[in-house]
């Protein structure tokens, strides 16, 4: 039995909020035919819609819709699940929804993700399966959204159960030796266990390298787009979204705050954001542009990648290398960043020697934003998208490292002569644990109440 506030019968508006066609009241319970008799009059036939009114509690209809019962287990929660289909007018929808609480005592509304939840809590899903849900309905990208629906398939989690599976086998093994301390490396050997391990690791490799990808999927990666005033630098944004979304003008100084936009490159969705031109403080025109220009090194602090921006027209002016010189000295040390030259199409842009690695474009006519694009994704590690990616989070590359970093010690442990078997075992011990936190096999309240929050009301 489900433990706690997991017992309580819960009830939310399971459609997107606003004005949509239809829109779903969903609850979830132990035992809904309280709910059912007051609210459709009769017990439904189990998993069939019937179209029949929903009354309120004078008895007179509030609409006419759908119903669907799931007797539990074989429901989305596991639970007894109605469905009320009904119109999807907000006020009819919040109507249904107060009727519902009142016609079953201990009826609940459900918290973010409460529905979800219950699913991993009965087995129904896994905790990657669960998150993929989260993850699909927020997909920035047709690519983020393919990539969910096949982790929410539990592709993701097969393949993270076989290296469970493997990891458990190769605990066994060592763990038997320690029982038959006179067998004992003899005895690893004879049963392979170091080349288990060795392909083990490989193995973990690889989808590291996919996860990193799938958790690139969700998250996307953070462009900044920074230098002197005047360089081109929402000139290069707007030519990257196809849009107007910054104001352009001859006149340094021009953008004041940050302005960010989510575009994608192959499918990999880049939140990027303009910054007001950096100058020094005296330099600045007034208070409002100051401001500006401290919100564009916040920016820069919290950037994936920043893109440097410098003018074809003016490198070589004297204030202009100077002004240059500061920035570069304070640009934060940790964050990649990127050396692009615009305003290729200016007189004399061209034919510049450019340092090592820096790129040439220019916003105003196109040229070189491919190849900026590509340096973007090579930048964030991306590879040309495989066939059947999955999305992951930071979570599951975390653990996944965790994971490596066990075996690694495992490795070298059993490369040793006199191996000490119990200090493998642990460090296998450890690495099957960080594999099952990936799956929820284990789990702590803590990352579960982190993981379910983050979802939307009624999911
Ligand atoms: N109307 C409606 N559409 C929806 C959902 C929903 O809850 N309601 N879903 C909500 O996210 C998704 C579908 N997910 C679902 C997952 C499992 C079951 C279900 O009844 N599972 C049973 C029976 C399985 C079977 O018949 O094969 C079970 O697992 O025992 C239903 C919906 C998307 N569409
Ligand atoms: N010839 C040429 N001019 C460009 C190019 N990109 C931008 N410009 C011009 O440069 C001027 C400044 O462009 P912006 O995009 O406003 O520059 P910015 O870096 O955002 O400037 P601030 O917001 O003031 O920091 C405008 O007159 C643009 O038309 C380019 O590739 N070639
Ligand atoms: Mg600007």
């Amino acid at each position: 039995m489900l433990p706690g506030r997991h017992q309580d019968p819960i009830v939310a508006i399971a459609s997107a909020p606003g004005r949509g066609a239809v829109g779903i009241v969903r609850a979830s319970g132990r035992d809904l035919s309280p709910l059912i008799q007051a609210v459709c009059g009769r017990p439904l036939a189990p998993r069939v819609a019937t179209l029949l009114p929903f009354l309120g509690e004078d008895g007179q209809p509030l609409d006419r819709g759908l119903a669907l019962h799931f007797p539990a287990p074989h429901s989305y929660t596991g639970e007894d699940v109605l469905e009320l289909q009904a119109h999807g007018g907000p006020v009819l929808l919040q109507l249904l929804l107060a009727r519902c609480l009142q016609a079953q005592p201990a009826l609940r509304l459900a918290e973010a993700g409460e529905f979800t939840e219950r699913a991993f809590l009965n087995d129904k899903l896994d905790l990657a399966q669960a998150e993929a849900v989260a993850d699909l309905i927020d997909a920035s990208t047709e690519a983020a959204a393919r990539s969910a629906a096949r982790s929410l398939s539990g592709d993701f989690s097969r393949q993270i159960e076989r290296l469970a599976e493997r990891t458990v086998h190769l605990r066994m093994l060592v763990e038997a030796t320690l029982d038959f301390p006179e067998e004992e490396i003899d005895f690893l050997e004879k049963a392979g266990a170091r080349g288990q391990l060795d392909a083990l690791l490989a193995t973990v490799d690889e989808a590291l390298a996919r996860t990193r990808q799938g958790a690139l999927l969700r998250e996307g990666l953070r462009v900044v787009l920074a230098g002197q005033p005047n360089v081109g630098k929402s000139s290069l944004l707007n030519a990257l979204a196809g849009a107007e979304l910054a104001i352009v003008t001859p006149i340094p100084g021009t953008t004041r705050d940050r302005v960010s936009e989510t575009l994608q490159i192959e499918g990999v969705p880049l939140h990027i954001t303009d910054t007001a031109g950096l100058r020094s403080e005296a330099e600045a025109a007034d208070e409002v542009e100051r401001i500006g220009i401290q919100r564009s090194w916040q920016a820069i602090g919290g950037a994936d990648v920043v893109i440097f921006l410098h003018d074809l027209g003016r490198v070589g002016e004297a204030d202009y290398e100077a002004a240059d010189t500061l920035i570069r000295a304070q640009l934060p040390e940790g964050v990649p960043r990127l050396q692009v030259y615009n305003k290729a199409d200016v007189k004399g842009g061209g034919g510049r020697v450019l340092p090592e690695g820096a790129l040439r474009l220019s916003a105003r006519t196109g040229e070189g934003l491919d190849a900026l694009r590509r340096a973007l994704l090579a930048q964030a590690g991306w590879q040309a998208a495989p066939e059947g990616l999955f999305i992951a989070r930071t979570r599951h590359v975390q653990a996944l490292q965790r994971a490596r970093a066990h075996l690694l010690q495992a490795q070298a442990q059993a490369a040793l002569r006199d191996a000490a078997l119990d200090l493998l075992a642990e460090e296998l011990r450890l690495a099957h644990r960080a594999l099952g936190e990936i799956t929820g096999q284990f789990s702590t309240e803590d990352l579960l109440g982190v993981i379910f929050s983050r979802f939307c009301i009624g999911k």
